[in-house]
């Protein structure tokens, strides 16, 4: 709950620019209509995408037992279609005369909607405001046109565009909510990858303070033995959370600092070992053969590691997001997504087109620096968060 509340807040300049969008969209074309607040229209029945009554979602990424199977899939496509549009006309109820009180009455609670028909041109003008909104082409075009499917011609106000719109991402994000899995190995080892500044170093910090809060015994490798500074920025983080780091000179072989640090977690019964990297994109080939020789190595310790690699993405990037998971597969074996700094950003789509592109399980998304700014990925948080609904 906490988070969701957060995650609302900092998503306000995806949301906002979403709203301010969708707003002009209806009103230009649109029409006015004044609804009347009668005595509270029968309650609505909770939209099917919503929660009920939220339990307070806790700060640490869940970590559920490995998943043998699959999540339940969501019905695809039967969620987008009926349940959005919250009865569009009979609420439009034009106001009867009953007396001059009433009718005084009455008028201080009309208010007023605009709405517009859904045709071709606003479907146009939507697929324009998603592409801006960093969902990219494709996903932008996908999702307008299931969006529209069955609603070519109805009348939309904006609340029942972000309803629909909220559902659709929803849809999208259903399938790669997947927090990260525990596995029975010990030590389960995560290798952490992305380019630098995309938050690795922070991202760890986080993580390690929560599994060891859920009673997990970690061990931190400072991998990226080229940039002092992430070395102390982990350390830091260590301390605060009581969890070993360990570190080599500046400039030695991350993959011998791996092999030690697989050692120490070994003979500690550590439950995990997460493992930092160095992040130059500048030097592919390098940076590829340097993440080769840490997998090499620790693998001589087990052979079944490391068990994830997780790639941490600046949401401020926008689509160079998509770039980055391309080259990222390319050079190590990415099981799973974290999003960073959603916060601040007006990007907050490209979350969508990385699920609907590349369909890896998004593990986390952080909206802040502090411990607690880093949360299992929740779709429906995020597409209400999104659209600002
Ligand atoms: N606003 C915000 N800032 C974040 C978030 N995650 C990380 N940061 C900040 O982003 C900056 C870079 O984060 P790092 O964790 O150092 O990134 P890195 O990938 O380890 O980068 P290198 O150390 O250069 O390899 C730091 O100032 C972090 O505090 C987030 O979710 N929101």
């Amino acid at each position: 709950m906490a988070f969701f509340s957060k995650l609302k807040d900092r998503l306000f300049k995806s949301s906002s620019k979403l709203e301010q969008g969708l707003d002009a969209i209806v009103e230009d074309g649109g029409e006015e209509e004044t609804l009347t607040a009668e005595p509270q229209p029968a309650p609505q029945p909770a939209p099917s995408t919503d929660k009920p009554a939220e339990p307070p979602a806790s700060a640490a990424p869940e970590i559920e037992p490995a998943p043998a199977s699959q999540p339940p899939e969501p019905a695809p496509v039967q969620t987008a279609a009926p349940v959005a549009a919250p009865t569009p006309e009979p609420q439009a109820q034009v106001q009867e005369s009953k007396g001059i009180l009433g009718r005084l009455f009455k008028r201080d609670e009309a208010r007023t909607v605009t709405r517009r028909v859904l045709d071709d041109d606003m479907i146009e003008q939507l697929e324009e405001l998603l592409i801006a909104s960093d969902m990219g082409v494709d996903t932008a075009l996908r999702v307008t046109s299931n969006m529209a499917e069955g609603r070519y011609g109805k009348k939309l106000s904006t609340e029942e565009i972000k309803q629909m719109l909220a559902d659709e991402v929803t849809r999208v994000m259903e399938p790669v909510a997947k927090p990260l899995p525990l596995y029975s190995k010990r030590p389960q080892v995560v290798l952490v990858v992305g380019v630098n500044g995309s938050g690795k170093t922070t991202t760890i910090g986080k993580l390690a303070s929560q599994f060891k809060s859920a009673g997990k015994k970690v061990v931190i490798a400072a991998g990226d033995t080229f940039r002092a500074a992430a070395v102390e920025q982990l350390q830091v983080w260590g301390e605060r959370a009581g969890v070993p780091v360990l570190t080599a000179p500046e400039g030695s072989d991350p993959a011998s600092l791996a092999f030690d640090a697989m050692t120490r977690a070994q003979e500690d019964g550590a439950d995990l070992l997460m493992i930092d990297t160095a992040g130059r994109l500048q030097n592919r080939a390098d940076l590829m053969e340097e993440l080769a020789k840490i997998v090499r190595v620790i693998r001589k310790k087990d052979e079944t590691a490391p068990h994830n690699t997780l790639l941490v993405l600046d949401a401020t990037t926008g689509q160079n997001a998509l770039n980055q998971v391309e080259v990222f597969r390319n050079i190590s074996d990415v099981s799973g997504l974290v999003m960073t700094k959603l916060d601040g950003t007006a990007k907050g789509g490209v979350l969508v087109a990385l699920a609907d592109k590349f369909g890896l399980p998004i593990h986390a998304i952080g909206v802040g620096e502090q411990i607690d700014d880093l949360a299992p990925f929740d779709p429906k948080d995020f597409a209400k968060a999104l659209t600002g609904l």
